[in-house]
């Protein structure tokens, strides 16, 4: 089965190439990032979203726009480099993938560089490897993930998620939808509902989008549905991403996420956040501590800038909320399912995707093909 894939190398492997995510549903349209500026406009304005993408592209991003330097003197071009991680590492506050991608790449920079003395060259061939294995390890997490979760869904399961937490959010098969595929590509039966997740229609613009480009039945519902449709008892399961996981299991997510959560409870729909374990931050003792993007007030005036609102009146636009460890039944990672009390204070860094029976993911060389639809 292949979805859509968000994220890669150009074919001459010289910029990041993204499918811009603005343009959903109504164009595909696949933009080329060379500089540390279009990169950091990109992840800001949401041309590439969702927490583990983001991560990648900062990555990706910023090895595409140091190689054509590497010909500099290594001073100068460390010293681009210190400048560029730190304009990436800080273009969106909340998904922790951002900035554990970049400090990931700089650690494999220094590493690269044994004696102090390495040319800028091969500083910056490290920087492009390790990127690449963040885009490569975490196909093989999404599909970890994927294959752990759909042992939480029956055959004929019925799903409601919010925001996109899919192929477009990552750079594999996704994490909340990772079951779903894994389900769908397995013959077993499966049906979404999709929260549109106001202000900025992820879901009805992006996770409607893929599902039905794979074939996945899906049904689109206003937010304010959800508490309704739950107690309708129509929804067996309740499957959403997370931007980052605090090491207590409070969970950030799109903004609408925990009063999905609360609804859950209230109706006895468990309810589920699927991440990878490069989502979880246990540097951030509780929620309390996750930073929650402000975003421009305008995205709610005027939602995809279609006036919505009085121009000048108040707004408040938060892009994430904190779901207590509490209201989560379980949380999905490659390593598996863990449930409640969590206590994620004692993992190590995360683990390169292994696969569930352990093994360690492929690693394979940069390609031109990388960019294709994947299988
Ligand atoms: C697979 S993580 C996706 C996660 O990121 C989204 O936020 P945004 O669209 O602002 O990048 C949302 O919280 C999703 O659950």
């Amino acid at each position: 089965m292949s979805t859509v894939q968000s994220i890669g190398w150009s074919p001459a492997c010289d910029a990041l190439r993204i499918l811009d995510q603005r343009e959903l549903p109504h164009a595909c349209v696949e933009r080329d990032l060379r500089t540390v500026d279009e990169v950091c406009d990109a992840i800001r304005t949401l041309a590439v979203r969702g927490a583990p993408a983001i991560g990648a592209a900062g990555a990706m991003g910023l090895a595409a726009a140091m190689t054509p330097r590497a010909d500099e003197a290594r001073d100068a071009w460390t010293a681009r480099l210190r400048d560029s991680a730190a304009r990436i590492r800080a273009a969106r506050p909340t998904a922790v993938n951002l900035p554990w991608a970049v400090d990931r790449v700089l650690a494999a920079v220094a590493a690269a560089d044994t004696d102090g003395a390495a040319s800028a060259a091969t500083l910056a061939a490290a920087l492009r490897d390790a990127a690449d294995a963040i885009l490569v390890e975490d196909r093989a997490m999404c599909r970890a993930i994927g294959e752990h979760g759909v042992a939480l869904l029956r055959d004929g399961a019925r799903v409601l998620t919010h925001c996109n937490a899919g192929a477009l959010a990552t750079c594999g098969i996704g994490t909340a939808l990772a079951p779903v595929y894994v389900a769908h590509e397995r013959g077993q039966r499966v049906a979404v509902w999709a929260d549109e997740t106001r202000p900025l229609l992820q879901g009805s613009r992006l996770t409607a989008w893929e599902l039905a480009q794979a074939g996945v039945p899906v049904t689109v519902i206003a937010d304010g549905m959800a508490a309704a449709l739950l107690r309708t008892g129509t929804i067996d399961a309740v499957l959403v991403g997370a931007d980052r996981i605090a090491a207590n299991g409070d969970a950030a997510n799109k903004i609408g996420t925990y009063a999905l959560a609360l609804a859950a409870r209230a109706h006895g729909v468990p309810f589920y956040v699927l991440a990878p374990s490069s989502t979880v931050d246990v540097a951030t003792p509780d929620g309390a501590r996750i930073p929650i993007e402000e975003r421009d007030p305008d995205e709610v005036r005027a939602p995809m800038g279609r006036a919505a609102a009085p121009a000048g009146v108040a707004v408040w636009n938060p892009a994430f909320d904190v779901t207590p460890a509490h209201l989560i039944t379980g949380i999905v990672t490659e390593s598996g399912v863990v449930h409640p009390p969590y206590d994620f204070s004692t993992l190590g860094a995360p683990r390169s995707a292994l696969t569930p029976s352990g093994e360690r993911a492929e690693r394979r060389a940069p390609s031109a093909e990388r960019h294709g639809a994947q299988s």
